[in-house]
């Protein structure tokens, strides 16, 4: 019998899992693995993990969690070279939706399939960033949503309107591979994964192991501007839209001239004065489920 560790916090998302019920389930849907279970605290939880990997030498790490326990994991284990596996029991999950992992069932498809990928990361300022990062709209979203008592669907939508109609245009300048620019934007995308959490694909063309990735303005103006983008982000044409720039590069600086906020992976960073961001190419190495987008060339 080979070993693996499945890695659960015990506070993501919003079902309840006990250890005797996750032992069943990885009985069940990881036949031929010894599991060993290692519940997160929320304190050295990356100590935690990487000294009961050292334990059981395991040959496959579960990630039962949301978008932070994913990346807590794969930085605790980023040296041991092990494949991982998310298990989206999060809330949003929008980085297993990128690694085509839509459903708890994708991720025992994946174990019994095993398409190990290697994954790019994106390290921002010196943080890992897996998913997404940005500046303007969606930052903007994410601290009200925090700062607000309203959760859930209903605070995500109140939201989601006022930022709407209050966000405003900040001046950006983008030094990218080959090119320096000055823009105004509502909102720009530094994007690993194609998609937020919601399912709103803003990186249409974006793959997680071309040893790229992509940085998207993005300036509504009027209501037909939204609706068209928000059309977009459904049918995963953005990249088609007018006034929606994308460039694909393996490292920038953006110097934030009007203190947008700034978010990666779904975290706050508190307006930096500028960013600089580089990919380290195939960084981890993940299974996929079926509708993960490989790179053709990699
Ligand atoms: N036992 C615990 N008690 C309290 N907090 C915990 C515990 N274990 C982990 N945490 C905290 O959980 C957070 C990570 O949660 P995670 O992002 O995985 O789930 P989520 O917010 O439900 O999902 P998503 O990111 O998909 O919205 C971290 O801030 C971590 O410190």
């Amino acid at each position: 019998m080979k070993n693996c560790l499945f890695v659960f916090n015990p506070i993501s998302g919003s079902t309840d899992y006990d250890r005797d019920e996750i032992k069943e389930m990885l009985e069940v849907k990881v036949p031929g693995y010894t599991a060993y279970l290692v519940e997160t605290t929320g304190e050295n939880d990356e100590e935690l993990v990487l000294s009961e990997f050292q334990k059981y030498q395991p040959e496959l790490v579960l990630i039962g969690g949301g978008d932070g326990t994913v990346k807590m994991v794969a930085k605790s284990l980023k040296d041991q070279n092990v494949p991982l596996v998310i298990v989206p029991m999060g809330s949003a999950n929008g980085l297993a939706k990128c690694m085509g992992i839509e459903m708890i069932s994708d991720a025992w498809e994946a174990v019994r399939d095993f398409q190990v990928r290697a994954i790019d990361a994106i390290y921002i300022n010196g943080e890992l960033c897996l998913h997404l990062a940005d500046f303007g709209m969606n930052a903007n979203l994410i601290k009200k949503f925090e700062e607000d008592d309203s959760r859930g669907m209903f605070g995500y939508v109140k939201n989601s309107l006022s930022e709407i109609f209050t966000s405003e245009s900040k001046k950006f300048r983008l030094k990218l591979d080959d090119e320096n620019l000055d823009i105004t934007s509502k909102m720009i995308v530094i994007a690993n994964g194609d998609q937020y959490g919601t399912g709103a694909i803003v990186n249409c063309k974006g793959v997680m192991d071309d040893g790229k990735f992509e940085v998207i303005a993005l300036n509504p103006e009027t209501a037909e501007d939204y609706v068209k983008m928000t059309m977009a982000f459904m049918n995963g044409d953005l990249d088609e839209l007018e006034g929606v720039k994308t460039w694909s590069v393996s490292s920038c600086q953006i110097d934030n001239l009007e203190g947008a906020e700034f978010q990666i992976d779904g975290e706050m960073m508190n307006h930096p004065e500028t960013v600089t961001a580089t990919i380290e190419k195939h960084a981890f190495k993940f299974l996929t489920g079926k509708s993960f987008k490989a790179c053709q060339t990699s």
